[in-house]
């Protein structure tokens, strides 16, 4: 995989990335705005436009019992489950498995009145990260998707409107051994949880229409997907 062209992108980015999901949402002077809350999980968002169009970042922190960083983003990274929790899925393509760890999609997404049909197409790795603090812990893991150019998938080719979107899921796992010594079971671990994502919706949509799209979508897309997660691994074996 080192020797692959997206290689050297695929590196930077990841490490960008997961040095910005670190930085906590901080005073909200530095422009995160909490626009949703649901027990643990908060969702903040930047309001930023590019050249008219809503480009508002995405940050939600959440803490999920039950489930490791691993299970998390095995289940996000997937091709095969997506269809359970992406709700907003139309169709799915794996264009290119580059390894184990890194795979290039190419997925539509439902058409959300009144904006016109999306497309994307993006790579997407997943990669245990050295937890700095205690290197032998169960550590970090992320996955980080990015939009790329494919010549056999151009943009705008067809009925749907390419959007741009790098996104970042970093997964913390927390273990609380229980006192009598015993094993660790699914009681004593949680996982800390922050999902990143900047879309740009590529043609133009209306802000209004967007922000509220955005609202609505992505509470409901990080809800559905953890629990997805504590669904499919509750009767099985902890995988850190
Ligand atoms: O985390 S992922 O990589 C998971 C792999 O699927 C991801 C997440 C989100 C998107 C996406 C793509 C298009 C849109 C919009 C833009 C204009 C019209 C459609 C949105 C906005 C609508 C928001 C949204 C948020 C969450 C889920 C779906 N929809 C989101 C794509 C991939």
């Amino acid at each position: 995989a080192c020797s692959h062209r997206l290689w050297p992108e695929i590196e930077n980015t990841v490490m960008e990335q997961v040095a910005m999901a670190k930085l906590g949402v901080g005073e909200c002077g530095a422009g995160w705005q909490l626009f949703a809350e649901d027990g643990e999980m908060k969702m903040y968002r930047r309001e930023e436009e590019m050249n008219g169009l809503v480009v508002d970042p995405l940050k939600a922190v959440h803490v999920v019992k039950g489930i490791t960083g691993y299970e998390l983003c095995h289940y996000f990274f997937s091709p095969q489950y997506r269809y359970d929790w992406e709700t907003t899925l139309e169709h799915m393509v794996v264009v290119e498995t580059i390894s184990e760890d890194t795979i290039v999609f190419q997925q539509t997404h439902k058409r959300i009145w009144p904006a016109s049909q999306r497309d994307a197409v993006f790579w997407s790795h997943m990669r245990k990260l050295s937890d700095d603090q205690d290197t032998e812990g169960p550590g970090l893991w992320a996955v980080v998707n990015k939009s790329t150019e494919l010549p056999n998938y151009p943009a705008n080719a067809g009925k749907c409107v390419r959007v741009y979107l790098t996104v970042c899921l970093l997964c913390q796992t927390l273990v609380n051994p229980p006192k009598n010594g015993g094993p660790v079971t699914r009681e004593d671990i949680s996982c800390k949880i922050t999902y990143c994502s900047v879309v740009n919706p590529g043609g133009w949509a209306p802000a209004s229409v967007l922000r509220a799209v955005y609202k609505r979508e992505y509470p409901k897309f990080l809800k559905r997907f953890t629990a997805y997660v504590i669904n499919q691994t509750k009767d099985k074996p902890i995988t850190f």
